[in-house]
């Protein structure tokens, strides 16, 4: 089933089609990949996605248990509420906070309780924030961030500070997550190894996956089906081995690496 719809998105900008004409879908539980030379709309098209930006023209189509709703227009917080969550090619950490408190920070809202049980401090208000903390655990813990927790976000090593941002955009407990080049900056050893932590986190939490990047090991390793953008067009669409080798996606990369 197709848990994501994009239908003849364009962005322009000024006289530039950052996205141009983009039709895309993701099925429920796919792991797909966007790549494109430098400047091809990528990251564009992640905001427009995630109501960053509005389309200038097109759709973005949500399908929910009841209906295909369009998200065009709607605010990223909203977005994220209707569990589409994402991370940023630049950091985007509270880095003067600790580890676990930036965490907690993203769980704003999954607190189950009223506003009364919680000012009145109720028993069930410390349920619901002991659940939200073990969830957190949890999730430091699979990205191999416990011995951190309380270490202030900027002292962490580029790499944990990535892996940090993959760990709020689950704490939101999405249904599709975008990574905006979850590797850019890593060294070949944790590239290795946040390839298994994707795999790991797609089966155990049920994820659909959109991935943006360069890395290409770690795009023909992950990626179940591949998305080209050259120029805001998509130019080829399909299987890693088949972008491997296809013509018009290795003149794109002409002197590049693919
Ligand atoms: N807010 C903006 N205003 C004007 N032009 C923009 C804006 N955002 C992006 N662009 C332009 O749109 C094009 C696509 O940029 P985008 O960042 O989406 O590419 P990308 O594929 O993500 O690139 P990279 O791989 O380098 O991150 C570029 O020409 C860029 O300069």
């Amino acid at each position: 089933m197709s848990l994501l719809k994009v239908n003849n998105l364009t962005k322009n900008f000024g006289g530039l089609a950052a996205v141009s004409n983009v039709n895309l879908t993701l099925e429920t539980n796919e792991l797909v990949g966007l790549i494109g030379p430098n400047g091809a709309g990528k990251t564009t098209l992640f905001n427009l996605l995630t109501g960053v930006y509005e389309p200038s023209e097109g759709d973005v189509l949500l399908t929910t248990e009841k209906e295909e709703e369009r998200l065009n227009g709607i605010k990223p917080f909203k977005i994220a509420n209707k569990g589409l969550s994402r991370t940023f090619q630049n950091i985007r950490l509270f880095k003067e906070l600790s580890v676990l408190d930036n965490v907690l920070i993203a769980m704003t809202g999954k607190q189950q309780v009223g506003v009364l049980t919680s000012l009145l401090r109720l028993p069930s208000f410390y349920t619901s924030e002991k659940k939200i903390k073990e969830k957190a655990y949890e999730l430091l813990a699979i990205f191999d961030l416990s011995e951190k927790k309380d270490s202030k976000a900027k002292n962490l090593s580029y790499g944990e500070q990535r892996r940090l941002e993959i760990v709020r955009a689950l704490a939101t407990e999405p249904k599709i997550l975008f990574l905006d080049e979850p590797a850019a900056g890593m060294n070949p050893q944790e590239t290795a190894e946040l390839t298994e932590l994707i795999k790991r986190i797609q089966k155990e939490f049920d994820l659909t996956i959109l991935l943006i990047e360069h890395d290409m090991s770690l795009v023909m390793d992950v990626c179940e089906r591949i998305y080209v953008l050259e120029y805001g067009q998509l130019i080829a669409e399909g299987k890693p081995e088949e972008i491997k080798t296809n013509e018009r996606v290795i003149k794109a990369y002409l002197g590049g690496e693919l």
